[in-house]
């Protein structure tokens, strides 16, 4: 499996990082100090230094309960931090919005994937994302993320309904001419799920296999983490979500997107060691 980034090639027969890059004032746990554009370019800089080789870059907060952004507002937090990394950083850009005004000047400013939590949802957004050409990765999401956590409920397992939620929009992307070999694929944890769920769903992750596309993962400092480890502070769960992902990469996952990018590669260097047999 490869994903072409921009000139580069992206092999995705092993894990690779993507390192979170939050431009919002209230970002989960950065604690949204990287709104500055010097602040954001410098994070990136140093995620890829730790061997980040994806930055998906986030103008708006979607966890439970953060209230929307206005589209021009998130134009103004993610534009100029996509047109400076891509001007001096060599890195897979992707960016994490679900407007198609954001989608479209994103990528004109040179990111090399959309990543939409909504799955191409919103009026447009299917054909904004089809005419940039760039990859698409759809996530599954149960609700908004403004009331989704109140009393996460599903008729079937957890597994199914992803799945389902997936394949739906996998067909609605190929019937707006967005080819299946452009779409990765991703659970979202912690989008409408309870823990029993969240833990389900990664006990099973390899169900989702059988949909043939790139597996993105990201359960990075998620209340998931803090549930099984008792940490209640998002930005001290690091043990958790690396465990975490190497959990997810040794289940098919291919794109781990994090907050520590350091301690994440060097587990993703363990697994690559052991998938490789070691270097001998
Ligand atoms: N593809 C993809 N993109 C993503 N963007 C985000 S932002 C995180 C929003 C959030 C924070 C915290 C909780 S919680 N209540 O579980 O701690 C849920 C959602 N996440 C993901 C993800 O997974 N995939």
């Amino acid at each position: 499996m490869k994903l072409r980034c921009g000139a580069r090639e992206l092999d995705l027969s092993l894990p690779r990082v993507m390192g979170i890059l939050n431009v919002t004032p209230d970002s989960f746990s950065d604690g949204g100090r990287f709104h500055a554009l010097d602040a954001a370019l410098r994070h990136a800089e140093q995620m890829l230094q730790d061997g980040a080789e994806l930055i998906d870059i986030g103008g708006e907060s979607t966890r439970p309960g953060a209230a929307q952004v206005g589209e021009q507002e998130e134009l103004e937090r993610v534009v100029p931090v996509v047109e400076a990394i891509a001007a001096r950083l060599d890195v897979c850009i992707s960016i994490d919005t679900s407007s198609p005004a954001v989608m479209s000047a994103s990528a004109a400013a040179g990111a090399h994937l959309l990543n939409d939590v909504r799955s191409l949802t919103r009026p447009g957004a299917l054909a904004a994302a089809a005419a940039t050409g760039l990859p698409v990765c759809l996530m599954h999401m149960n609700g908004e993320p403004q009331v989704m956590q109140e009393a996460p409920h599903y008729d079937q397992p957890i597994e199914e309904a992803v799945l389902q939620q997936l394949q739906d929009s996998i067909e609605r992307c190929e019937q707006a001419g967005i080819a299946r070999e452009r779409l990765l694929i991703d659970p979202g944890f912690g989008f409408g799920k309870n823990d029993r769920h969240n833990y389900r769903l990664l006990n099973r992750l390899e169900y989702l296999q059988q949909l043939q596309l790139p597996l993105l993962t990201g359960l990075s400092r998620k209340r998931m983490i803090g549930a099984a480890t008792g940490n209640p502070i998002a930005a001290e769960r690091l043990q958790g979500s690396v465990s975490g992902a190497v959990i997810c990469a040794m289940k098919g996952a291919r794109i781990i997107r994090v907050h520590d990018v350091r301690e994440t590669v060097d587990a993703m260097n363990v697994l690559h060691a052991t998938l490789k047999e070691g270097y001998v």
